[in-house]
C-alpha cells in the first residue's frame, strides 16, 4: 500500500446541520391545521447542533470499544475469501479467534458478515464474481451455506454457538417486522449465541435492498443498541485518499464524521469482490455516529487489537444524541417507491419536524406503492422534504387528496381518516 506516514486527525469544526433528520426528535403533536402546526413547530436546528457536538477524544472512543457490552463487527468479502471465489478458511479462523476472545470476556458480539457471493462463485465454476443478478443470487445461496458451515466449526473451537440471521430491507422497515428482528437478535444474545447477519441476497429484490453490508451493520448496531461498531476490511485505516494514490495520509481519529466527509476522497470497491468500498463505510460510520455509537475501521487482521481498544485503524467519535432506531431504518434502509407532493403549508409543517402529512396538504401522488412502503415527501418545487412510510396504497390516495380528516371520514369512511404519513413514520432529509 502506498499510503503515507503522516497520521491525520480532523479537528472538530462547528458542526454543520446536514439534514440528518434522523437525529431530530419529531415526537409531535397530532395532525392539526397548518397554521397551528406552523405556530407550534419549534426550529430543531439549535438543539440539533448542540446534540451533534462531538466531544469525545480518541482515547474515549477506544475505551468505549474495549468496554463495549454489545459490539457489532462487520467483515467484508475481501477479508474472508480468495479472488478465485472460495472461502479463505485461515483468515476466517483468525477473525473468529478474535471474536471468540471478546465473547469469552463477556461481550455480546454480533457479526455482520459479507462473503456469500464471493465464497459461492468459485464452487459454481465461475472465474470472477458474476455480474448478473440471478447468478449472484445463486452464488449467494451456495456461498452462504459454506460460510455458515465454516463459522460454525470455527466458533465451535471455542465452545461458542452461532445463529444465522438473513435480513431483507423489506422485512425490516415495517414496525412489526423491525421489532421481530430486534427481538430475535436480543434473544440470541441473551442465550450467549453470536448472531451472524447478512442480507438475504438470494431473495432480496434489486429495487429494495441494502446492497452493502456496511450500512446494514450500522443499522444492526442501532437495532441491538450496540455500544460500538467495528468495520473490518482489507485496508488498515481510512486514508485521505484511496491508499494507492501518492500522498494519501492515514487518518487516526475522526471527531466529526459529517465534517470529515468533505475532506476525504473515497472510492468504491477495489478488491473485485467487495461492493461498497470506502464510500459505504463512511456512510456506516456516519449512521453509527448519529446513533451515538463509536466506530473503529481497520483491517480484519487487526480485529483483536481493535476490540481491545488498541490504537489501530481509524476511530470515529459518536455524537452525543442517540436517535430513534426505527427512524434510521426509515431513512436508510430502503429506496422510496413513490412520491407524495406536499403543498407549501404541509411541506413547511413537515419540515418543522412535528407534523404528520395529511391528505389535505397533498396535491399529487406519483409511483405505485403499498401501504407501509417508503415514499418521498417532496415540496411543489421537487425538493425532497422527508422520507416516510405511506399509510395507504398509492391507488387509494388520489380520492383522498385535498380532503380534511372530517371529509375523509364522512365520504370515504373512518379507515381513511388518518394521515398519509404519520409523524412517527417519517424522517426529514
Ligand atoms: N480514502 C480511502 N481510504 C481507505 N481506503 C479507501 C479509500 N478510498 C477507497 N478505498 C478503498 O476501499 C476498499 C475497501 O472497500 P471494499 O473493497 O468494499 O471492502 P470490503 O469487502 O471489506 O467491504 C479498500 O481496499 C480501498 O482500496
Ligand atoms: N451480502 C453480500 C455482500 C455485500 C457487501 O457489502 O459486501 P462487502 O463490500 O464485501 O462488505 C454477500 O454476502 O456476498
Amino acid at each position: 500500500m502506498a499510503a503515507a506516514e503522516t497520521e491525520e486527525t480532523w479537528q472538530t469544526e462547528e458542526i454543520r446541520e446536514t439534514g440528518d433528520a434522523h437525529t431530530k426528535s419529531a415526537q409531535a403533536e397530532a395532525a392539526q391545521p397548518e397554521a397551528a402546526q406552523a405556530a407550534q413547530s419549534k426550529p430543531a436546528a439549535a438543539s440539533l447542533t448542540a446534540s451533534l457536538a462531538a466531544s469525545l477524544t480518541e482515547t474515549d472512543v477506544r475505551r468505549a470499544v474495549a468496554g463495549a457490552r454489545t459490539v457489532v463487527v462487520k467483515v467484508g468479502s475481501s477479508s474472508l475469501t480468495k479472488p478465485s471465489g472460495h472461502l479463505d478458511g485461515g483468515r476466517l479462523d483468525a477473525l473468529v479467534s478474535a471474536l471468540a476472545t471478546a465473547a469469552g470476556e463477556g461481550a455480546r458480539v454480533v457479526l455482520v458478515s459479507s462473503g456469500a457471493i464471493a465464497a459461492g462463485f468459485g464452487p459454481l465454476g465461475f472465474d470472477a464474481r458474476p455480474l448478473d443478478v440471478a447468478t449472484q443470487q445463486a452464488a449467494a445461496s451456495v456461498g452462504q451455506g459454506l460460510l455458515m458451515a465454516r463459522y460454525e466449526s470455527s466458533f465451535a473451537r471455542f465452545g461458542v454457538r452461532v445463529g444465522q440471521i438473513l435480513i431483507t430491507a423489506e422485512d425490516t422497515i415495517r414496525a412489526a417486522q423491525y421489532r421481530n428482528v430486534q427481538r430475535t437478535l436480543g434473544r440470541l444474545l441473551d442465550l450467549g449465541v453470536v448472531p451472524i447477519v447478512n442480507e438475504n441476497d438470494s431473495l432480496a429484490s434489486n429495487e429494495i435492498r441494502f446492497g452493502d453490508n456496511d450500512r446494514l451493520s450500522a443499522l444492526v448496531a442501532n437495532i441491538v443498541r450496540a455500544d460500538a461498531l467495528v468495520l473490518l476490511t482489507d485496508v488498515d485505516a481510512l486514508y485521505t485518499a484511496p491508499p494507492s494514490q501518492p500522498g494519501a495520509r492515514r487518518v487516526g481519529f475522526v471527531p466529526d464524521v459529517v465534517a470529515a466527509l468533505g475532506d476525504v476522497t473515497v472510492t468504491g470497491p477495489t478488491s473485485g469482490v467487495g461492493t461498497g468500498g470506502m464510500v459505504t463505510k463512511l456512510e456506516a460510520a456516519r449512521v453509527a455516529a448519529v446513533s451515538g455509537i463509536p466506530t473503529v475501521l481497520t483491517s480484519a487482521v487487526n480485529a483483536g487489537p481493535a476490540l481491545m481498544g488498541d490504537p489501530v485503524g481509524t476511530a470515529f467519535a459518536p455524537v452525543k444524541h442517540r436517535g430513534s432506531s426505527r427512524r434510521l431504518w426509515i431513512g436508510f434502509a430502503a429506496a422510496p417507491r413513490g412520491t407524495l407532493v406536499a403543498d407549501e403549508g404541509a411541506a413547511r409543517a413537515v419540515r418543522g419536524g412535528r407534523a404528520s402529512l395529511l391528505a389535505a396538504g397533498v396535491v399529487e401522488v406519483r409511483g405505485e406503492f403499498s401501504a407501509g412502503d417508503p415514499v418521498w415527501i417532496d415540496d411543489e418545487s421537487g425538493a425532497h422534504v422527508a422520507r416516510g412510510l405511506s399509510g395507504f396504497d398509492s391507488e387509494e390516495i388520489p380520492q383522498m387528496l385535498g380532503r380534511t380528516s372530517a371529509q375523509l371520514r364522512r365520504f370515504l369512511g373512518e379507515e381513511y381518516a388518518h394521515p398519509l404519513v404519520h409523524r412517527d413514520n417519517l424522517v426529514l432529509v
